[in-house]
C-alpha cells in the first residue's frame, strides 16, 4: 500500500495550503526585522502585523481575481453571472434548504424567481455558477464541449472509488475509455432478459413471504440489491448475489451500523455514501477526513472483491491465446475489457465506473417509481391495465416492453422529476460569453475554471419550460399534446441521461431493466402502502429523499404490497 494513502487526507490537502499561507507572515516579519528599527515594531505589534497578513492576503487575492474577472466581462461588453446574497456558510444552509425542500415537495421553492436561470453563488471564497436555463445546459453539453470538462471538483471527490474511468477522465482519455466501452453496450447486450428475470423472481419471492407475515419491504433496499445483482452479472459474470444475504432481514443497509465489513455490496454502499459525501465538498472533501482515509477499508474489500475475478479473466485470455476472439455477443464485460487491455487497473477502474453507473441509478429509478405507485392507485390502475393487455402473466420480452407507451411514460416521469442524478458539475476551461436570456440585455461572460452546477432536477421542474402543471406527476405529458408543446422543441429541458458526446451509454439497459422489474412487479402486486418499519400507515410527505451522488430515500422506501380482488380477475 502507497504510503501517501495512509496519511490522512486532510493533512495531504492542508500542508501545501499552510505553507502557501505562511508565506505573507514570514514576508512581514522577515521585511519589519530586516528594514524597520524595533523601536517601531515591538514584539507584539509585529506578532499582530504577522497574523493579520495572512487575511489580507485572502481578501487581497479574492479580490484581484474579482477585478480581473469584471474586467475580462468587460472586454467582451459582458456581465458576470448575478450574484446571489447571502453568501457563505448561510448560503450553503440555504442551498441544503432549498433543495431539500424541493426534492421533498414539501413546499414550492421558485428557484427561478428567486436565482433566474443563471446565477453565481459565493461559497467559502469560491464562485458557482448554477445553470437551469435549457439553452446553456445545450451549450455545456453538446455544443461547446470544448471549454468544459468534469474539473477537480468533481474528478478529485470520485477517483479514489473510480480510478481513471470513463466518468473520471477528460479529453484524450474520455474519449479512450468512450471508444473502448461503446460496442458492449449493443442491443443484444442490453436487452439480456434471462439476466433480470431470475433476479426479479428471487425480489418477487421476498416480497410474498412478507406478505404473507402483513410485513412490510424495504423497497429501496431490495432494489440496491437486484441491481447490484444484475450488474455484477452483467458486467463481470459474476452474481454478487446480495439478494441472498441476511434474506430474512430487509432492514436498510444506510441504516444499519456496518461496524464490521460484511461484504461487498455492504462496503460498496458504505463507500458511494462517503464518496457522495465528498462530492459535495468538492476539492475540499480531505476536511470530512481529519484523522484517517475512511475509504481505504472500503475499497479493499471491493478490491478483494473485483481482483480475483480479473485475474481470472486475464488468465482465460492467455490460454486463449490465438483462438478467434472478435465476437462480442455472449461475453460479459470483463472479458470484452480484457481482451482490450491487460492493464488490470484500467479494467478496475472501468469496471467499478460501469458498475456504480448502473447499480444506483436504476435502484434509485425503482425507487422512485414505487413511491409513486403508492401515491397514484389511479395511475397504478392504468399500468396494471396495459400489463395485462399486452403480456398478461407471462414473462416480458424486449418486444413486449418497447410496445408498453403508458409504461416508458410512467418511467420517464419519474426520471423527469426524480431524477437519479439530480445534479451534474462541469468546469470550464476557457472564458466563454453566452447570449442573456432577456432580449437587450448584455451577455453573460464565465471565466476560466469556474465551477457550474447544473441541478437537472429544477430544470424538469420549471413550470415556464413544462407548463403550469410542472410539479404534477403526470406521466400523460409524455404522450398527449403537451409532449409536442413543450418537450419536442426543446428536448434540452428533460435530460436525466445526460446530453451531448458524453450522453449515458446504459439508457437502454436502464429502461430496460426498470421496465422489466414494473412489469414483474405489476404482475404480482396491485396494491402499494407506504408504511413505516413497523408496518403502521405513513403519509408520502414522511419519505425524505436525499442526493449523495444519486437520488436515495434517507430513511428506505417501506412498502406493504398485495394483489387485490379485482386486479386477480
Ligand atoms: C436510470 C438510470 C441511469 C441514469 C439516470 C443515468 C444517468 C447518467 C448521467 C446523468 C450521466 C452523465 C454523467 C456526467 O456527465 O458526469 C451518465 C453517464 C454514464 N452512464 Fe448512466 N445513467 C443510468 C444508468 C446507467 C447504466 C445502467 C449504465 C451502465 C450499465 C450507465 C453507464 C454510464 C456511463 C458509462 C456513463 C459515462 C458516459 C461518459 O462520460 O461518456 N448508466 N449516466
Amino acid at each position: 500500500m502507497n504510503a501517501t494513502h495512509r496519511t490522512p487526507p486532510a493533512l495531504r490537502f492542508l500542508l501545501p495550503i499552510v505553507l502557501k499561507l505562511s508565506l505573507p507572515p514570514i514576508l512581514v516579519y522577515t521585511i519589519c526585522r530586516r528594514w524597520l528599527d524595533p523601536m517601531w515594531t515591538p514584539t507584539a505589534l509585529l506578532l499582530f502585523a504577522c497574523v493579520l497578513s495572512i487575511p489580507a492576503t485572502v481578501i487581497i487575492y479574492v479580490e484581484y481575481f474579482e477585478l480581473k474577472r469584471e474586467g475580462e466581462a468587460r472586454k467582451h461588453g459582458a456581465t458576470l453571472p448575478k450574484g446571489i446574497e447571502p453568501w457563505g456558510l448561510a448560503l450553503l444552509k440555504k442551498i441544503h434548504h432549498d433543495v431539500d425542500v424541493s426534492t421533498n415537495y414539501t413546499s414550492k421553492v421558485d428557484w427561478l424567481g428567486e436565482y433566474g436561470p443563471i446565477s453565481s453563488w459565493r461559497i467559502c471564497f469560491v464562485d458557482t455558477v448554477i445553470v437551469t436555463e435549457p439553452e446553456y445546459l445545450k451549450r455545456i453539453l453538446v455544443t461547446e464541449t470544448k471549454s468544459f470538462d468534469k474539473g477537480l471538483d468533481l474528478i478529485s471527490p470520485l477517483s479514489q472509488i473510480l480510478g481513471s474511468g470513463i466518468f473520471t477522465s477528460d479529453g484524450a482519455l474520455w474519449r479512450f475509455h468512450r471508444k473502448m466501452a461503446r460496442p458492449f453496450f449493443n442491443r443484444e447486450r442490453i436487452s439480456e432478459f434471462p439476466l433480470f428475470e431470475q433476479r426479479a423472481n428471487t425480489v418477487i419471492a421476498l416480497i410474498t413471504s412478507q406478505s404473507l407475515r402483513d410485513a412490510p419491504v424495504d423497497w429501496q433496499e431490495l432494489m440496491y440489491r437486484f441491481t447490484l445483482d444484475c450488474a455484477t452479472a452483467f458486467l463481470f459474470g459474476h452474481d454478487s448475489r446480495s439478494l441472498f444475504e441476511d434474506d430474512t432481514d430487509l432492514t436498510s443497509s444506510m441504516q444499519r451500523d456496518h461496524g464490521k465489513l460484511e461484504s461487498f455490496s455492504h462496503s460498496l454502499q458504505k463507500g458511494l455514501i462517503l464518496t457522495g459525501k465528498r462530492v459535495r465538498y468538492g476539492r475540499a472533501w480531505p476536511l470530512l477526513e481529519l484523522r484517517e482515509d475512511k475509504l481505504r477499508k472500503y475499497n479493499a474489500v471491493i478490491d478483494a472483491f473485483l481482483e480475483p475475478i480479473i485475474n481470472e479473466h486475464l488468465r482465460r485470455k492467455a490460454e486463449s491465446a490465438g483462438s478467434n476472439t472478435e465476437c462480442i455477443d455472449n461475453e460479459i464485460f470483463l472479458e470484452y475489457l480484457t481482451r482490450c487491455t491487460d492493464d488490470v487497473k484500467l479494467i478496475k477502474d472501468e469496471a467499478m465506473t460501469m458498475l456504480l453507473g448502473a447499480r444506483d441509478t436504476i435502484a434509485s429509478t425503482l425507487t422512485s417509481a414505487v413511491f409513486n405507485l403508492t401515491k397514484y392507485p389511479n395511475i397504478c390502475q392504468k399500468l396494471h391495465q396495459e400489463v395485462v393487455d399486452v403480456i398478461g402473466d407471462r414473462q416480458p420480452s424486449y418486444d413486449d416492453i418497447r410496445q408498453m407507451r403508458y409504461l416508458r411514460a410512467f418511467i420517464n416521469e419519474v426520471l423527469r422529476l426524480f431524477p437519479p442524478v439530480p445534479m451534474n458539475v462541469r468546469s470550464s476551461r476557457t472564458g466563454v460569453v453566452w447570449p442573456s436570456t432577456v432580449p437587450g440585455e448584455k451577455p453573460i461572460y464565465i471565466p476560466p475554471n469556474t465551477r457550474i452546477v447544473m441541478p437537472y432536477f429544477v430544470t424538469h421542474r420549471r413550470d415556464d419550460l413544462w407548463g403550469p402543471d410542472a410539479a404534477q406527476f403526470d406521466p400523460d405529458r409524455f404522450l398527449d399534446a403537451r409532449l409536442n408543446k413543450y418537450l419536442t422543441p426543446n428536448p434540452m429541458i428533460f435530460i436525466p441521461f445526460n446530453a451531448g458526446p458524453r450522453i449515458c451509454l446504459g439508457q437502454q439497459f436502464a429502461y430496460n431493466a426498470t421496465s422489466f422489474m414494473i412489469v414483474r412487479l405489476l404482475q404480482h402486486f396491485t396494491d402499494f402502502k407506504l408504511v413505516n418499519t413497523e408496518g403502521g400507515p405513513l403519509g408520502p410527505g414522511s419519505v425524505k429523499f436525499r442526493s449523495h451522488i444519486t437520488l436515495y430515500a434517507s430513511d428506505g422506501l417501506w412498502v406493504k404490497m398485495s394483489k387485490e380482488q379485482q386486479a386477480t380477475s
